[in-house]
């Protein structure tokens, strides 16, 4: 017989970094039924069970409708969006249209069922003069896809839905299965280990965030159904190149083929703002939020990385 369960948890985006992270941490708890849905077939491990994968485009009003009158979600974490900086940048029709536009498809559709929206956004709203920033910091974004996200945070404010979240991130960090972009750890690890030499800024501030603790932190909000924008990051205040270092002594590779360069060197198309980096100081109080350090960060990837590695063997 199946318990009754205190939430249906819709996720969007779910075959992605975070959706993986967010399936896999909320299928352990019974009191949550759980439906992921992505673009095309499911990517998630087929091992996994204790949920439900459906496909969704989140830019189709069709799926969407069909979806929330079949499963009447109590809470959506809408996760799924174009997350590559520079293609927002060159085909910001598309950014648009997957950002922006499908994040008030599903705005709508928690409107008309009055479910709990948690809308997942960026550091990339503010413009990087002045971080790291608190809720409370106005956005000034410096590329397209921080504005797409600003203009989805804004529509998720102004509407009539009162049972909102948005979760403020920063350049998140991990692994998972059948990736669909990479990120700037797995990077430095398979440039240096090709023996390649990479460049890497130390002009630009960030407080990278361990996949799983952003997943942690979401999940808290859901089920504590804390409202309003939280920030939930890593700890730490580090640049790329600091990060990139901190990974090549991780995993004992030559550090001397990180060469650090000023972030006008790189060829950039979208233009990344220079000190961001979140306070997390409410989530801490109010979610009792604990992210892991960079460094133990890399640890527990490291872990992953042998395991994912024995598994291929
Ligand atoms: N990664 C980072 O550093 C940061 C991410 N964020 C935000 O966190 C959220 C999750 O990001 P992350 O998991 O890292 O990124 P991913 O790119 O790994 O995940 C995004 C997912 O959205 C899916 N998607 C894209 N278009 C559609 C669509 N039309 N219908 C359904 N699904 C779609 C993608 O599908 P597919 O896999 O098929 O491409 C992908 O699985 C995003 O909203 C992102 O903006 C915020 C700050 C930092
Ligand atoms: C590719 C590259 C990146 N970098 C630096 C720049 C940047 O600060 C950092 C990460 O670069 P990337 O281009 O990989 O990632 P980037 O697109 O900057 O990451 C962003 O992703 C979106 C989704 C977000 O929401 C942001 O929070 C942020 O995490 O590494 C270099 O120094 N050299 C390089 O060759």
């Amino acid at each position: 017989m199946n318990m009754p369960t205190n939430y249906r948890i819709l996720i969007t985006g779910a075959n992605g970094l975070l959706g993986q992270k967010l399936v896999r941490q909320l299928i352990r708890h019974a009191d949550c039924e759980i439906l992921a849905t992505g673009k095309g077939r499911s990517r998630l491990p087929s091992v996994w069970s204790g949920f439900r994968y459906m496909e969704m485009d989140h830019t189709s009003p069709k799926a969407i409708g069909e979806i929330f009158r079949q499963f009447q979600p109590t809470t959506v974490i809408h996760a799924g969006a174009m997350t590559q900086v520079d293609d927002c940048e060159v085909n910001q029709a598309e950014c648009y249209k997957q950002n922006v536009e499908a994040t008030s498809l599903i705005l709508k559709a928690c409107q008309s069922i009055d479910a709990h929206l948690i809308f997942v956004s960026t550091d990339f709203i503010f413009g990087g003069e002045d971080g790291p920033y608190t809720e409370e910091a106005t956005g000034n974004p410096v590329n397209y896809y921080g504005s797409s996200k600003l203009l989805a945070e804004k529509a998720i404010m102004n509407s009539s839905l009162s049972k909102w979240s948005i979760v403020r991130t920063v350049l998140v960090y991990g692994i998972s299965h059948d990736m669909s972009r990479s990120n700037l750890i797995l990077w430095v690890k398979s440039s240096l280990e090709a023996g390649k030499t990479i460049q890497v800024v130390d002009d630009q501030f960030r407080s990278p965030t361990l996949a799983e603790d952003l997943a942690d932190g979401i999940i808290k909000i859901a089920m504590v159904k804390a409202y309003g924008i939280f920030n939930v990051s890593g700890p730490d205040r580090i640049t790329p190149y600091q990060m990139a270092v901190l990974t090549a002594k991780y995993f004992g590779l030559d550090q001397s083929c990180i060469v650090n360069v000023p972030s006008s060197s790189l060829e950039h198309k979208g233009k990344r703002p220079l000190k961001t980096g979140l306070i997390i100081d409410k989530a801490i109080r109010e979610l009792d939020f604990r992210p892991k350090s960079f460094t133990e960060g890399i640890g527990i990837l490291a872990k992953q990385l042998k395991l994912a590695h024995s598994y291929k063997n």
